[in-house]
């Protein structure tokens, strides 16, 4: 199972590479890493088993975060009210974003990172709304629009792939001003 000292933290060169490819089938190390990834996002979205050991509650989880550079992220994200379903759970493979919305969306209270120990307060100007192409673990094209929080989650773990990390969004001058038009939500 992957616990937080497994996950690797920001001033390791690995997440500022370039993730390769994945290739089909998916070998036998590739399954399990998947599967580590999303349990990961599971068990530390159970409070109790948060706490048991010792997990940051995560959304998002991307292969370089553990180490492993290649372009596979693993994606939970909650839904608001427990009778609905996750807006989007799906482990993503060799994504692409293929087409977004000229409109910014940013969360108002900024982003963390489970591989940034220290808080890097401002805005993190993304898509709003994208549409995402990718491989599941089937090997499965999967071609899906999402908007607002699930945009961001994505955006978010598919720039871990390209070695970026959320604080390079920042605008260090006016960290706190955002284009006009930009969607901000919780
Ligand atoms: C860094 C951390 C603060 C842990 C962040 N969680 C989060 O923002 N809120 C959250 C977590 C839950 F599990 C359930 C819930 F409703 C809300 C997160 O998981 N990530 C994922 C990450 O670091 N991936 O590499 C950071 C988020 C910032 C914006 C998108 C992902
Ligand atoms: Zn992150």
């Amino acid at each position: 199972m992957i616990l937080m000292k497994d996950i690797v933290r920001d001033g390791d060169p690995v997440l500022r590479s370039e993730a390769k490819q994945v290739t089909f089938p998916l070998s036998e190390e590739d399954q399990k890493l998947a599967a580590d990834m999303m349990e990961y996002l599971v068990v530390s979205q159970d409070p109790e088993q948060a706490k048991k050991y010792g997990l940051r509650a995560g959304v998002g989880l991307a292969a370089p975060q553990v180490g492993v550079s290649k372009m596979m992220a693993a994606v939970l994200v909650p839904s608001e009210d427990p009778e609905k379903a996750s807006p989007f759970t799906d482990v993503i493979i060799n994504p692409v974003i293929i087409s977004n919305s000229v409109q910014p969306g940013a969360l108002l209270e900024g982003e963390g990172c489970l591989s940034v120990d220290e808080d890097v307060p401002g805005y993190v100007p993304r898509h709003d709304r994208i549409t995402l192409r990718y491989q599941n673990l089937d090997g499965e094209t999967k071609k899906v629009r999402l908007r607002d929080y699930p945009a961001i989650v994505c955006q978010h773990e598919i720039d871990h792939l390209h070695g970026i990390l959320f604080y390079d969004h920042i605008d260090k001058e006016h960290p706190f001003t955002a284009p006009e038009d930009t969607v901000m939500f919780e």
